[in-house]
């Protein structure tokens, strides 16, 4: 059955089928039985008829008058549809024909009662030994044979026994119960003809049957059936179509109707579904289209399928152009995409510079629930300001505001480290501290910001004598402090004296300004403690201070019995 054939037309040929079956036999033993009740019929009447033929010849031949037989067997033969009749003898020769009979009468009853023919004749019509002449004759039955004739019929012949009765023996003795056979032969033609005409009624009304039922069948499974369901796949498709408001109408409570009633419920809860999932979708695409971050996806393939206003802002592409350039050139260097989302403990964010701003990115790989990949993500933010802010705080939380040099604060974590370097490298770590002298007077007899002009040129003196890797803080006040690396006490001494002498000769404002130094250093100076090293550079400058100011000391390592901070070689000026 052709698998795009409509189900309309399926279930009418599949009924059409059945019903023609059903039809076909119902025809097919209708017309058999009546054709076999028409041969009946025609048995019992052709029966009856030779019966009566044989009770005629009888009461001809016991009126004496046998010679009228012979006439009446020619007579027989003309009637319609009688194509033959015979009066036989037992031996299957014609009677009425010859004289053998009369003779054999007039023998018997001793006188001429019968005149015999003048023309005899013999006719064998059936051979003596013929099985169905042997039946008539030994059994004294009626047989009916039937037999194709010449023109395409078929022929009955009744083989009819004439009995012998008390009547005949006067003439034909007892010797035989069965004296002769009347052999009567018809068309069924006839018949035949009534049988084809019954069988044409039969076959034209089953056919008519056979349409009303197909019709009936396809309209009732039309109303019932098929239309409801066609009601229900074209919903269906137009569902699939994205139309959900589609409701299939119910017109009955049966499975259809109930298959309908689910479909709209599964619709209804559909729709609710999609609505919710639209609703949400709107609230993401609202919030992916007005976030400030950049928002770039892929779908499985790799192929960008997602990209935001604010990642064609940042990277300053149009999204075609990022299409067409793919998800790993997004920052024009694809390597470096590839690396990072290779990275197993990808999900952390780089920071990157990209087109003069910095950029943090979090790159990484989309996994469905089933753990397969369907896709890559890319969140892009700009955070060149906040990079600046945060350089900005760290620059003012590690600075002096007045100075610009570094704070105390500052001075601390980097002596920590120093020294721990130091410690570890063996290396030499220095410290240098210095006051300004008399500084309160700047304050007292030209005011406070004279005061700060002084310190804000000695802070750049002091920044400017110093190395790159050097380390320049406000300790406090007017104190100052160096820490100088890869430094010995020497070395921080040449440096304390440099810079003493160049803040002598630059003079602020026409006022002359001195500083006290004190320098110690590691591993020269044992200490303990990175303050330590400060403490004795702080001792040093006490001993500038005490020695006169305007001067530089060295820390000495301090005497067993003498605290460290009076141990102090200073240099005069
Ligand atoms: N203008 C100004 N003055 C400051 C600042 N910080 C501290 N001072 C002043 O610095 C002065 C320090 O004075 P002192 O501790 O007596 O020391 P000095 O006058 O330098 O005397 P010696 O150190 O003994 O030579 C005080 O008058 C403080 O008010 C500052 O940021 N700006």
């Amino acid at each position: 059955m052709n698998k795009n054939m409509r189900i309309r037309y399926k279930i009418t040929l599949a009924v059409g089928v059945a019903v023609t079956v059903v039809l076909v036999a119902m025809a097919f033993f209708y017309t058999h039985f009546q054709e076999q009740s028409v041969l009946s019929q025609n048995e019992r009447t052709m029966e009856k008829l030779t019966e009566s033929v044989a009770q005629g010849l009888q009461a001809v031949m016991l009126a004496g008058s046998a010679d009228i037989a012979e006439s009446y067997a020619d007579r027989l033969k003309k009637v319609t549809d009688i194509l033959d009749f015979r009066i036989l003898r037992t031996n299957g020769d014609e009677a009425f024909r010859d004289n053998k009979t009369i003779h054999d009468v007039n023998r018997r009853r001793g006188e001429e009662t019968f005149t015999p023919r003048d023309h005899e004749q013999q006719i064998p019509v059936l051979p003596a030994d013929d099985a169905n002449l042997l039946a008539a004759v030994s059994e004294g039955r009626t047989l009916a044979i039937y037999e194709p004739g010449p023109d395409g019929h078929r022929n009955l012949t009744f083989l009819a026994p004439i009995k012998y009765t008390e009547a005949c023996s006067k003439c034909h003795g007892t010797a035989h119960k069965v004296r002769g056979v009347i052999k009567l032969t018809t068309s069924l033609a006839a018949v035949e003809r009534d049988i084809y005409e019954v069988r044409q009624y039969a076959i034209g009304g089953l056919a008519l049957a056979l349409m009303a039922t197909m019709l009936l069948t396809g309209y009732m499974l039309g109303r019932t059936v098929v239309e409801p369901l066609e009601r229900v796949t074209h919903a269906m498709s137009r569902v699939s179509d994205g139309d959900l408001n589609h409701q299939v109408p119910i017109h009955s409570r049966d499975e259809i109707g109930t298959m309908a009633n689910s479909f709209n419920r599964m619709t209804s809860e559909l729709r609710t579904t999609y609505d919710g999932l639209r609703r949400e979708q709107d609230k993401l695409t609202t919030i992916i289209h007005g976030a400030g971050e950049g928002i770039v996806v892929t779908d499985s393939t790799g192929e960008i399928v997602l990209v935001n206003p604010a990642a064609e802002r940042l990277l300053e592409k149009p999204a075609s152009q990022l299409v067409r350039e793919g998800f790993y050139a997004l920052l024009d260097d694809e390597e470096q995409m590839r690396l990072w989302l290779s990275d197993p403990e990808q999900g952390g964010a780089i920071t990157t510079a990209y087109k003069g701003r910095v950029l943090q990115i979090f790159a990484s790989t989309i996994f469905g629930s089933d753990h397969n990949v369907v896709g890559s993500a890319a969140l892009l933010r700009d955070i060149t300001e906040e990079k600046r802010l945060e350089d900005e705080l760290r620059r003012l939380s590690t600075t002096d505001g007045l100075t610009g040099l570094f704070n105390r604060r500052h001075l601390d974590a980097t002596l920590d480290t120093e020294y721990n370097r130091a410690q570890r490298t063996g290396t030499s770590l220095a410290v240098l501290m210095f006051d300004i002298d008399h500084f309160k007077k700047f304050n007292d007899t030209y005011g406070h910001d004279q005061g700060d002009r002084v310190l804000q040129s000695v802070a750049r003196n002091f920044h400017d004598a110093l190395r790159k890797y050097d380390l320049a803080c406000r300790y406090g006040g007017e104190e100052f402090v160096g820490i100088l690396p890869n430094t010995t006490l020497e070395g921080a001494f040449c440096v304390a004296e440099r810079l003493r002498v160049e803040i002598e000769a630059a003079e602020v404002d026409g006022l002359k300004v001195t500083i006290s130094v004190g320098v110690a250093a590691f591993p020269e100076l044992s200490v303990a403690t990175p303050e330590g090293l400060i403490e004795a550079a702080d001792a040093a400058l006490y001993r500038s201070k005490e020695g006169g100011r305007n001067r530089s000391t060295r820390a000495l390592p301090p005497e067993p019995s003498t605290p460290a901070a009076t141990g102090a070689d200073t240099t005069p000026v």
